[in-house]
């Protein structure tokens, strides 16, 4: 089967021909409903893997083929959210969650013709992450882990084939990144999406993924790849598991001996 994502020998240089190389020979691939995790030592190129795989950077070198087609542009079937959500406070959630609709030209006319069957979409997905009835709430009216879970509706409402997920639990307090994981675990489970991960949170990492890429220091490729073993649906009973935790304690050695060779 075709991957949804295949980066093949891809070489990103930022600033020029004498720039600093960010990643460097980075290969990997990922198949269309594939959970996928990346985790790697703090500047390895993690946020530069997922800018080049929405298309916001073009490599130097390599190349980035993302649903059969080169990426040489911003790819529009990507839904992607970060660590901060940056909701605009002016707009209410529910209006914060169509803006991607409004932004993106293929959808504008469809959002203006169709506009109460998209409020009514927005409304589902605020539903599936919890937060029924807060679409008229601004977002400084929601909590941190309130406003991440609009933030993942915003990503998912135009139905994206794949869903790029930067660090977005990074600023969340255990309790609610748990609670976060099962929402997306469940909406992975529930829409089929393709969903690449980047983490510095192993347990995060092992809990979501089918698949974890561990990537060397800068420049950053893929030093090992691994396949998560554990059955689904997980629960995060599952987590303190002792093949759990060896996992996470092997991924931890991979990461201290990468940080060890740069
Ligand atoms: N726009 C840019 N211009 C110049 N250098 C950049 C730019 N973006 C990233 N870098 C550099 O490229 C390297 C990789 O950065 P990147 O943000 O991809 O790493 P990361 O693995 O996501 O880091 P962290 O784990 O700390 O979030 C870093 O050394 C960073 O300073």
């Amino acid at each position: 089967m075709q991957p949804l994502v295949a980066i093949e020998h891809v070489d990103m240089r930022y600033g020029g021909p004498e720039g600093l190389l960010a990643v460097q020979d980075l290969t990997l691939s990922v198949a269309k409903g594939e959970f996928a995790a990346v985790v790697g030592p703090s500047g390895c190129g993690k946020s530069t893997l997922m800018k080049l795989v929405t298309g916001l950077y073009i490599p130097q070198g390599g190349s980035v083929v993302v649903a059969g087609e080169r990426v040489t542009k911003p790819v529009s079937i990507v839904g992607m959210a970060f660590q901060n959500p940056t909701m605009l406070p002016w707009r209410t959630t529910l209006d914060n969650i169509l803006l991607p609709l409004e932004v993106v030209q293929r959808h504008r006319g469809r959002l203006r013709a169709h506009k109460a069957e998209y409020v009514a979409k927005a409304e589902a997905l605020l539903e599936t992450v919890g937060l029924k009835g807060f679409g008229q709430k601004f977002p400084w009216q929601l909590s941190g882990g309130m406003q991440q879970r609009a933030n993942l509706c915003r990503a998912l409402i135009h139905e994206p084939d794949l869903l790029m997920l930067d660090e977005p639990f990074g600023a969340l307090d255990s309790f609610t990144r748990e609670e976060l994981w099962c929402v997306i675990r469940d909406l992975h489970a529930a829409q089929g999406v393709t969903i690449v991960l980047v983490t510095h949170d192993l347990r995060e990492a092992v809990f979501l993924a089918d698949r974890i890429f561990v990537m060397s220091s800068r420049p950053g490729r893929v030093i090992e790849e691994r396949k998560v073993p554990f059955a689904r649906p997980r629960d995060l009973e599952l987590m303190y598991e002792k093949e759990f935790n060896d996992v996470v304690h092997e991924l931890r050695g991979s990461i201290a001996d990468a940080r060890k060779a740069a």
